[in-house]
């Protein structure tokens, strides 16, 4: 079998990133490379990490370009996904890294992105409960946020079993500054960033707080109500978010480590570590991985989950390439490296 696969965004992060890992896909062959003001220069400028590519060169992003290819990945700002996405047919499966068709109720689109609502695909996140039917044979795929992935796993089996108040999560996490993207931005400025640690999109504001909320939602016996904090650290990539909840009356913490051993056994990316070891960004760098841990604050009666995972790997292309295999009837973990890079 030969997948023919389009990247639209090539010059980006995540396409660079989708692109790492497709390079050693067996079953893909690597077609349309598309940029917007990059268009026309080659690839290996923008990602001379990725060798056996270097020479090709980038095209315009134009419904096109993307044309003839069974799969097209879309890695571009939010907002550009949908116009193209309606432009391609059924018979191509899209899988889209952006925000476009993640959120399922339009006033909470229109109060977080703003404009107007493109609408809702199947949510790209297998690990779910029941999710994978949903993405086998779709022919479109909503790829979650890095910050959504790597929290809602985290705070998936508390919930689902009652082992927390669902109405009081706190997610606190920190991020390398690659999941802003490569676009040139003051904040993201070497003397901005380096040595320092900064908090934004402070108060509910961030706009993947909705998509958080709207993962757990079906798990939870009550409403779900996420206070989400992320913060800018100077690191390339990399998420470690910290998660806490009040715990339900009854909760200890064997039931709270038996319900993420439950989850989690059969799951090949994502691992809860050994009792006393905590999880690091660097042990998931470039894998496809979610490493956890859990403990009980008895002082103050919260649970604590810590998490580390790549927002370019398993946050973004590494779940891409995830949900395509699932989407096109493929080995789900074909090309999704299980070791990270480290130190
Ligand atoms: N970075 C991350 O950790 C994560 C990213 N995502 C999502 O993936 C998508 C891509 O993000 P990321 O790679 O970080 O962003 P980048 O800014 O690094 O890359 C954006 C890409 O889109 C292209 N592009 C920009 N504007 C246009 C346009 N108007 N028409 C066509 N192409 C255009 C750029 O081309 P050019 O170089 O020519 O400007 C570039 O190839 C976003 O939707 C993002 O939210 C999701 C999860 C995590
Ligand atoms: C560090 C940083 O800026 N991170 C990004 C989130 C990146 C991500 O998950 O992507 P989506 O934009 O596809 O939702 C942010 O907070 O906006």
């Amino acid at each position: 079998m030969s997948v023919k696969v389009a990247v639209a965004g090539a010059s980006g992060y995540a396409g660079g990133e989708l692109l790492r890992l497709l390079s050693s896909h067996p079953e893909v062959e690597i077609g349309a490379l598309t940029a917007g003001g990059n268009a026309g220069t080659a690839l290996g400028v923008h990602h001379p990490h990725l060798v056996p590519l270097a020479g090709r060169i980038l095209v315009e992003t134009t419904a096109e370009n993307l044309a003839g290819h069974d799969v097209v990945f879309l890695a571009l700002p939010h907002g550009q996904s949908a116009g193209i996405a309606e432009q391609l047919g059924e018979d191509v499966t899209v899988i889209d890294c952006g925000a476009d068709f993640r959120l399922t109720e339009a006033e909470v689109w229109v109060e977080f992105y703003g404009g107007e609502h493109a609408g809702s695909w199947p949510y790209g996140l297998p690990e779910l409960p029941g999710q994978r039917d949903k993405l086998r044979g779709s022919n479109r795929v909503a790829v979650p946020g890095c910050y959504p992935t790597v929290s809602t796993l985290a705070l998936l089996p508390a919930v689902q079993h009652g082992l927390v108040d669902p109405t009081q999560l706190v997610v606190v996490a920190v991020s390398g500054t690659s999941g802003a993207g490569k676009a040139p931005k003051t904040h993201l400025l070497g003397a901005e960033v380096m040595g320092s640690a900064s908090a934004y999109g402070v108060g509910g504001v961030h706009r993947h707080t909705p998509e958080i909320e709207q993962n757990l939602t079906p798990y939870a016996e009550q409403p779900v109500s996420v206070s989400f904090t992320p913060v800018l650290v100077p690191m390339a990539r990399g998420i470690l978010a910290t998660c806490s909840a009040p715990i339900a009356d009854g909760t200890d913490l064997a039931a709270l480590r038996q319900a993420y051993e439950d989850a989690y056994r059969n799951e090949p990316f994502i691992h809860l570590l050994p009792e006393g070891q905590w999880p690091q960004t660097q042990a998931t760098l470039g894998a496809n991985t979610v490493q956890l841990q859990v403990a009980l604050d008895q002082r103050t009666g919260r649970a604590v989950i810590v998490a580390a995972m790549d927002n370019l790997t398993k946050g973004t292309a590494g779940g891409a390439v995830q949900c395509m295999n699932l989407a096109i009837g493929l080995d789900e973990a074909l090309a999704l490296p299980l070791v990270g890079v480290a130190p």
